[in-house]
């Protein structure tokens, strides 16, 4: 396999990606270089929770996709042998569990006429472990710190992401993508009477009830201060309402420690079409404001808006 003076490319190679899809590519090339596979498949859960199954990284692999309580029984046999091997027919499978801070978290299968080698067993696990390593680093330069949530500058690649998708399958899609902005309601009091310190366990609570409002393919963000962003996929706009008034709903009943009751206002609008992030965020944020404007504790849509008729005609570009 490529190995330089000092130790191995593919260590250099997996701990210098900083987008997820080429950190994959590293991994699944790295393993590929690693010997003389017939084929192999590395199964992985992204979020490091235990006990949730892990999904097909190398989409492309020839071996028979697993299905997830398959995996979840792999997942459990690896964590107490460390590496198992099966013969079947002349092939030799080998499993090598990948670790992070300890806990398995997905494996490689690999596929061989002959047993690895233990340099070779050894070499995958510490590739694996360092992929989980860069690729734990990567989610947390993600995050915002407080909530966890993901934080604005993946928001701006996320929209861009799904919006330039969009623009490509629009027509072809059940489900459309939705953008909302979220903001709780008078937060300036929380701060004023409680301190702080409350404010900021006021801002983990509502992120919380966020992410459980919303599904698992959807993507919450805490946009700064006191006001989130969801990119998520409803059937169409009043499908998307009920989500953001269920939630809406959801945070108007939580009895806040301390504080009591609170609400949360919202603006939303599809993503149809390809647009600048700041101009979706700019119409978002026009039906937020329009929430906050109608006695707060609800849900605009910006097609509700009386906007459309009252911007310029005129197509002249205007430079100052
Ligand atoms: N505790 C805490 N407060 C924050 C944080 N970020 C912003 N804030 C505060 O959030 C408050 C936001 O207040 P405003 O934007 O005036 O609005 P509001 O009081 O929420 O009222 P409306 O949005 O009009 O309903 C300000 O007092 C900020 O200082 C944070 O990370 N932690």
């Amino acid at each position: 396999m490529a190995s330089n003076a000092c130790g191995h490319d593919w260590v250099v190679t997996i701990t210098q990606q900083e987008e997820e899809p080429e950190l994959d590519s590293a991994l699944i090339n790295a393993v590929a270089e690693l010997g003389e596979f017939t084929r192999f498949a590395i199964y992985i859960n992204k979020t490091f929770n235990i006990g949730l199954p892990a999904r097909l990284l190398n989409k492309n692999t020839a071996i028979e996709e697993l299905s997830e309580q398959e995996v979840l029984d792999l997942l459990a046999k690896v964590s107490r042998n460390k590496i198992r091997i099966s013969r079947d027919c002349g092939v030799i499978s080998t499993y090598v569990p990948i670790y992070y801070t300890g806990n398995v978290v997905g494996i490689l299968v690999v596929e061989s006429d002959k047993e690895l080698t233990e340099r070779c067993s050894m070499l995958a696990i510490y590739m694996l472990n360092i992929y989980a390593n860069q690729l734990s680093l990567l989610h947390k330069s993600q995050q915002d710190p407080l909530t966890e949530l993901l934080n604005r500058q993946t928001f701006d690649k996320k929209v861009i992401e799904i919006a330039a998708n969009t623009a490509v399958e629009h027509d072809s899609k059940q489900c459309h993508w939705f953008l909302a902005m979220v903001d709780i309601d008078h937060f300036k009091r929380v701060n004023d009477n409680y301190g702080h310190v409350i404010g900021d366990e006021v801002i983990l609570l509502v992120a919380q009830l966020l992410k459980n409002n919303f599904r698992i393919e959807d993507y919450v963000f805490r946009y700064g201060g006191e006001e989130f962003s969801v990119l998520f996929q409803a059937s169409d706009e009043l499908d998307a309402r009920n989500a953001l008034n269920r939630f809406r709903s959801c945070v108007a009943q939580y009895p806040f420690p301390q504080v009591g009751n609170l609400t949360v206002s919202s603006g939303f609008m599809p993503i149809y079409e390809f647009e600048m992030v700041a101009s979706l965020v700019q119409k978002a944020d026009q039906a937020l404001y329009h929430s906050k404007n109608s006695g707060r504790n609800c849900v605009t849509a910006y097609s509700e808006l009386d906007i459309q008729q009252s911007q310029p005609q005129d197509d002249s570009i205007e430079l100052f």
